[in-house]
């Protein structure tokens, strides 16, 4: 029996492979022995998918098992993006959501996020509990395979639902829209031929809204839904051919963002992140506590010691800043690899939001991105990024964390390591506030090696010296 793991963000594998129909019903099955455990099943699941090839068919299979299992299901009409489906799951009451989704990876793969009650990514206590469920159950994957997908319509316990206009109303209340359209913005938006299409232009109506690339298509073009500055050459091209005021992409289910200025410059999510959190205090006078994972910007503490606001550090996974949301006052709550969530949102990421909230700081500040980037680095100093994906063997992999382990660098150049941090992976923080990690991608088989210094320079000098090292551990920076 194929052996399933949750990873960062839930199950995820290639479609031709692994990810096929035997292995996803056990894994609906086992999320529904779980709803049932938990009480669940009046309150329900809602059933979402994204636009990839078959997600809708497996989530209609995902409605069948679970209704035969006496759960109410709400299943989606269409492909909805995450957030979408994360607040549907609110709007509703329901236990939790099953979102099918490989979010941002390439088209041949797929897979099952849970989301429970509280509409964020589940924890690791849940995810366990989940992983235990489909550990004991029988070897039964053969018998729903072969049930087909039927009628659904005709099935009481089955409501397809379309939560477009309520999730939009709940943007509605969060984002300044009609700032947005007072200011005239025009806005290029870039779905990437993925299920966030329509979604920034429904809530912009009213303002001059061009997207590309909105139409679904499952092999993405031919590249990878991922908002990231490589995947967004005609987002970028057709901003700087303008008049334009900002650029708006969003991944595979929409819960992350890729942010173009108006000359076509992308901004990092260690950019976007600080400038959202600077517009929510200037704005909104919102004052509490941002939350960051480990390997994102310390610009985002540095703007916080300015404001009074506390920052908290997490491991990777907007899980654990969504459990901060949900605990502590959070005002915004960020990723380096593209999610963010604000005050009175969901505690799940939203690229959709993210996007929409940039154009709001453009249109309130009457000013393009790079100019009010230019006054936060005049405020806090300048902080930048850099990331490298190392694609290893398991070996190379294993022997680079064992070395962190038992023989961790006390200074690289001349500057001492004043702190090692070890939550996620191993983190280097040096004398001068500059820090490297290092650790495995829970999502991809990769080691990631994040970078932070005050100057291109010493980020040169930094990830230079930081590669000769991994080199002298007899690895190769790819
Ligand atoms: O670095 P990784 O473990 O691959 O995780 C990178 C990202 O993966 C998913 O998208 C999660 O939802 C994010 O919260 C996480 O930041």
């Amino acid at each position: 029996m194929t052996v399933i793991k949750f990873g960062t963000d839930g199950w995820r594998d290639l479609m031709y492979d692994r990810f096929n129909l035997p292995n996803v019903c056990r894994v609906v099955r086992a999320i529904a022995k779980y709803t049932k455990e938990h009480q669940g099943a009046e309150r329900g699941l809602v059933i979402g998918y994204d636009a990839r090839f078959f997600s809708d068919l497996f989530a209609k299979k995902a409605a069948q098992i679970a209704a035969a299992a006496g759960i109410k299901v709400f299943l989606g009409s269409r492909d909805f993006p995450t957030p979408v489906i994360a607040h549907a799951v609110k709007q509703h009451g329901a236990f939790g959501a099953m979102m099918f989704t490989a979010s941002h990876n390439p088209p041949e793969y797929n897979g099952i996020k849970f989301i429970p009650e509280y509409a964020g990514p589940a924890s690791l206590e849940i995810t366990r509990e989940i992983e235990n469920c489909l550990e004991s159950l029988p070897e039964s994957a053969a018998a729903d395979a072969a049930m087909g997908t039927g009628p659904l319509a005709s099935d009481p316990r089955i409501q397809v639902i379309d939560p477009t206009s309520d999730y939009l109303k709940q943007l509605g209340e969060l984002v300044d829209v009609q700032a947005i359209r007072e200011a005239g913005l025009r806005v290029v938006v870039d779905p990437m031929f993925a299920t966030g299409r329509g979604f920034i232009p429904g809530l912009l109506s009213g303002c001059p809204v061009e997207e590309i690339h909105g139409w679904r298509d499952p092999l993405f073009g031919g590249f990878m839904p991922d908002p990231q500055d490589q995947f967004l050459a005609e987002l970028k091209a057709k901003v700087s051919a303008g008049p334009h005021a900002i650029g708006l992409a969003t991944d595979g289910d929409a819960d992350r963002f890729g942010i173009i200025d108006c000359d076509g410059t992308y901004l990092t999510p260690n950019q976007v992140i600080p400038l959202l959190m600077l517009h929510l205090i200037r704005s909104r006078g919102y004052r509490g506590v941002a939350a960051r994972s480990v390997a994102t910007t310390h610009m985002i503490d540095r703007l916080g010691e300015v404001y009074g606001v506390e920052t908290i550090e997490t491991p990777v996974g907007f899980k654990y800043i969504g459990e901060l949301m949900r605990t502590r006052p959070v005002i915004i709550g960020g990723e380096e690899s593209g999610g963010l969530s604000v005050r009175g949102h969901i505690p799940e990421k939203d690229g959709i939001l993210a996007g929409a909230l940039m154009a709001e700081m453009v249109a309130v500040t009457r000013q393009p991105l790079h100019a009010t980037l230019r006054q936060l680095y005049e405020q806090v100093g300048h902080f930048l990024t850099r990331r490298l994906d190392l694609h290893l063997t398991e070996e190379a992999k294993g022997t680079i964390l064992e070395r962190c382990r038992t023989a961790p660098p006390e200074r690289i150049d001349a500057l001492a390591v004043r702190e090692v941090r070890t939550r996620d992976g191993f983190k280097f923080v040096l004398e001068d506030g500059s820090w490297f990690l290092i650790r495995p991608s829970g999502t991809e088989a990769l080691i990631r090696v994040y970078f932070e210094a005050g100057s291109a320079q010493a980020l040169d000098n930094l990830s230079g010296s930081v590669g000769l090292l991994l080199e002298q551990w007899g690895k190769r920076v790819g």
